[in-house]
């Protein structure tokens, strides 16, 4: 008998079956409410839900379709299209909620291996240390620290294999002060967070330290890989609001295929459920091979079977329909996407003007520079490691850049430092090594330093010279009868009257590149018709190089440290005033120490300090300022007599000529002129206690013996004045006797510039001869007076060249205040005008009037003096001064005296 056909029923299709009949039946019952709750049957959402997502599906369906009619077939592709999108939106939120549960899955186990109780020594060992990790206690040290036996036993390295893994007991130390226990085992406890959403997923959710979950990425069959990688770090962030969302990821990618990153969750799979359905019918093997169907599903778009015979034209079409949604929704949306090219274009409106860079005064060294045709050069300097060093410290050195801008730009520039702060040294050696006075560079003429007075000359030439290293042998001085100067010499130190003669022979000065007047606050009339001369030079030299490429201009630096600014920045001297560079700091400090009485008789005064100081201060050269030789020569004698106890041979004489040199102040003696201000001082003295006065002194001299040094024995006097011939002053410079301490003696010819190694100490009497001019008598005389603050201050900087020092004032603050004026007259106001024409005229000057002099003098005055000259045939009637009227240039005695008695 021939069985009759019964087709295989499948069980859960029948139990589905069985439910909806039932369902229906129900419903047609009225009965819905009494059914037994069915776990399986289908998803019942509540009514509220229900509509949103209705409404959801219509407006969707509204923004895609619009009001065009569309084939059914289309429709029917719409329809799933939509189902698509929702069920993608809710895998997102879905997603988004799991997210949010961070938890450490670390810990889960696979339901793979649910019931299979063996696990493998490294399994063992790897939960034991995740456990370990996670905090749980393990009593079971056994799977973790393995005791070996000594010597070690190479049967006891584990089955596993993995060396790796065995831990030395002592080198992992108890987790929370828990005491290891070997031996002891403990199975982990499940925790009460172990059972947390997304436990049931195909595969543990793993989450990353953010958080978020981490999704690999699944290879499609064929080894094709998705052009995603699944860097859990490039993860989007999922938007809740699913119609935004849905924009942004599509519009990124465009592309079906991304939606494998979200493993398990993709659209694909959600939209498949048909597709699924039918792969069961055709297999049972539904545990193993479900991902590949469902990848198969997913990779034939699932949309529409009937349209899918070749995959490409699939694809196209697929990829037509979905460019047609994504445009319908985008317009619906009013949605312009970018396609990642989009470069943002600005229109420049046409007034528009770029804005002007910051107009405050800017920097000197950030102004834009006026000479843009201006070439670069340099002279590379080899100097040795100490020099360099201790040029580095110099407040000068750090400004080069701000100064030597101001000077590429402009043709005069003013320069104020402290004393000691390395203007005299730093700024010729910048001026040669940007290329002045080298052969073929832009500014090839030389370099030509002043200086006040001729040891000052020498000196700093020398100390430029040692500086330069590889260059020194450039670097030269020319003082009065004396010179190094060669034809390799490209900077030339010299006192201002040798420069005043180059003058007076090439107004031009077409030799020199750039000229440095240093320690213009001299204000000696040498210095004051060096800088009116030199402003018609820097003058004459522009127009020159504006006619001539081939001559460069001239540049004038005028540098102080105590310059009445004023002076040299008139609108005679110079039309466009000049830039003031003002450079802070200077480098050891100086003790000011004034005395608490004035005495009148500074000599004798000079010498008690002299003595205690000697007696009580560490090493370190003594540098004493007295006003004239005649006050060394004594003083000398009588330190030589106390030292020795004998009377010392009488200081030789000095014999001068008016021819031997330029003369200064100092050095003119007219008989005894020295106590001239003693009756003035008396009020200021205060008889008190001379035994007090003296502790009190005495005291004033300590000072902490850093070095730690014995203290000089004997005194090394050495005179410094200016008659004393070139090589009897350098004498100076040099190192005393062993054991010895220098006491220099000196007139105010070591004021400014000097720097003499070794001095720490300063003895200042705070008086100078001077010359007196009564204008109203036309009678001029030499008085010592009291100096200036300024040339105080210049004294006191002697002593802070190459280390702290000291100064002792022999007079008090309060004479330093009342009685010292801040700056001196310049000279030119201190002599009888007849003087200063005359050397005008010497120098081939027509019109004296119209100098321009720093402080111009009376110009009646001017032409009064002119027409006495003249009278005196001391000029001739052009106007130019006779070869005997020169001759007097020189000579201390006033032009008209010299007239009389030749
Ligand atoms: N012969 C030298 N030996 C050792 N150091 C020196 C010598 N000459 C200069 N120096 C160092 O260079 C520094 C700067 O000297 P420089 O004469 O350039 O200063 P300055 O600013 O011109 O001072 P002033 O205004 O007093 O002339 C000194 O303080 C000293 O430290």
């Amino acid at each position: 008998m021939v069985k009759k056909f019964v087709p295989r029923q499948r069980k859960h299709k029948k139990i589905a079956r069985e439910a909806r009949e039932a369902e229906q039946a129900a419903i047609e019952d009225g009965v819905t409410a009494s059914l037994p709750a069915d776990s399986n049957v289908v998803e019942i959402l509540p009514d509220a839900k229900k509509a949103a997502e209705d409404a959801k599906r219509a407006r969707m369906k509204a923004e895609l379709k619009g009001d065009a009619k569309m084939s059914s077939k289309k429709a029917k592709r719409l329809e799933k299209y939509i189902d698509k999108k929702l069920a993608k939106d809710e895998n997102r939120a879905l997603l988004a909620q799991l997210a949010a549960n961070k938890i450490d899955t670390s810990l889960f186990a696979s339901s793979r291996n649910l019931g299979t109780a063996k696990q493998t020594k490294r399994e063992m060992m790897s939960r034991a240390l995740r456990e370990r990790a996670a905090g749980i206690p393990h009593t079971d040290q056994s799977i973790l620290f393995e005791t070996r036996p000594e010597p070690m036993d190479d049967s006891d390295e584990d089955d596993s294999g993995d060396e790796n893994l065995s831990v030395r007991k002592n080198e992992l130390p108890p987790q929370d002060g828990e005491a290891i226990q070997p031996g002891k085992t403990t199975v982990p406890e499940p925790t009460a967070s172990s059972v947390v959403a997304g436990s049931g997923l195909k595969r543990p959710l793993e989450l990353d330290d953010e958080g978020r979950p981490v999704l690999r990425k699944r290879q499609k069959r064929g080894g094709v890989k998705s052009k995603f990688s699944a860097n859990p770090g490039l993860i989007p962030e999922i938007p809740l609001d699913s119609t935004n969302g849905d924009l942004q990821v599509e519009d990124e990618s465009g592309n079906d295929d991304e939606d494998d990153e979200w493993n398990g969750f993709s659209a694909d799979e959600a939209e498949t459920g048909d597709d699924q359905d039918a792969s069961e019918t055709g297999s049972s093997n539904a545990s193993a091979d479900e991902e590949t169907s469902e990848e198969e599903a997913s990779s034939s778009e699932d949309e529409d079977g009937d349209e899918e015979d070749d995959g490409d034209t699939a694809k196209t079409r697929s990829s037509a329909f979905k460019a047609w949604a994504h445009e319908q929704r985008n317009s619906a949306l009013g949605y312009q996407p970018s396609n990642g090219n989009t470069t943002l274009e600005f229109t420049v409106p046409q007034n528009f003007k770029p804005r002007p860079i910051e107009q405050d005064p800017l920097p000197l060294e950030l102004q834009p520079t006026k000479d843009t045709g201006r070439k670069a050069y340099s002279v590379v300097v080899e100097r040795t490691p100490d020099i360099q060093e201790a040029r580095l410290k110099l407040p000068v050195v750090a400004e080069e850049q701000r100064i030597m801008e101001a000077i590429h730009n402009n043709n005069v520039v003013i320069l104020c430092g402290a004393t000691g702060s390395g203007k005299s040294t730093q700024v010729p050696q910048m001026l040669f090594e940007a290329g002045y006075g080298t052969q073929g560079s832009p500014t090839p003429g030389q370099i030509v330093v002043t200086q006040p007075r001729k040891v000052a000359a020498v000196s700093v030439s020398q100390r430029v010279a040692t500086e330069l290293g590889d260059h020194s042998d450039t670097v030269a001085y020319q003082i009065r009868f004396e010179g190094t100067a060669s034809e390799k010499t490209r900077l030339k130190f010299v006192t201002d009257g040798v420069l005043l003669r180059e003058i007076g022979n090439d107004i031009s000065l077409k030799n020199y590149s750039a000229v440095i007047i240093d320690e213009a606050h001299e204000r000696s009339l040498n210095t004051d018709i060096l800088i009116g001369m030199l402003s018609r030079t820097v003058k004459l030299r522009e127009e020159m190089a504006n006619e001539n490429p081939k001559i460069s201009p001239l540049k004038l630096i005028i540098m102080s440290a105590t310059l009445r600014i004023s002076d040299v920045t008139n609108s005679t001297l110079f039309p466009n005033p000049p830039p003031v560079l003002n450079v802070e700091g200077r480098q050891y400090p100086v003790t000011v120490h004034f005395s608490r009485r004035t005495q009148a008789d500074y000599v004798d005064e000079a010498f008690k300090k002299i003595i205690r100081g000697h007696r009580k201060l560490p090493p370190g050269s003594m540098l004493v300022f007295l006003t004239s030789h005649n006050e060394i020569s004594r003083l000398s004698q009588k330190l030589k007599l106390h030292q020795t106890g004998l009377k010392s041979a009488s200081y030789p004489k000095v014999r001068f000529s008016a021819n031997d040199g330029p003369l200064e102040v100092e050095d003119i003696e007219f008989g005894q002129t020295d106590e001239v201000v003693g009756d003035e001082l008396d009020e200021l003295q205060i008889v008190g206690d001379e035994q007090d006065m003296d502790e009190e002194e005495e005291a004033e001299f300590d000072v902490p013996n850093e070095t730690g040094q014995a203290l000089p024995l004997k005194m090394h006097i050495l005179p410094l004045y200016s008659l004393l011939p070139t090589k009897e002053q350098m004498k100076v410079f040099e190192q005393p006797p062993e054991g010895s301490r220098s006491i220099i003696l000196a007139t105010n010819v070591a004021e400014t510039s000097l720097t003499i190694p070794g001095v720490k100490y300063v003895i200042d009497c705070g008086r100078s001869k001077e010359r007196v001019f009564d204008p109203d008598t036309g009678v001029q005389r030499y008085e010592i007076g009291f100096i200036s603050k300024a040339s105080a201050n210049q004294r006191s900087g002697r002593a802070g060249r190459t280390g702290p020092g000291h100064t002792w004032r022999l007079y008090s603050s309060a004479v330093y205040e009342r009685d010292l004026p801040e700056y001196a007259d310049p000279e030119i106001l201190k002599m009888p005008i007849e003087g200063v024409v005359l050397q005008l005229k010497a120098m081939n000057l027509k019109h004296v009037v119209n100098f321009p002099f720093p402080t111009p003098p009376d110009r009646h005055s001017l032409a009064k003096a002119e027409k006495l000259l003249q009278h005196l045939s001391a000029i001739t009637s052009e106007g130019f001064a006779t070869q005997s009227a020169i001759s007097t240039i020189v000579s201390p005695t006033q032009s008209r005296s010299s007239q009389v008695y030749p």
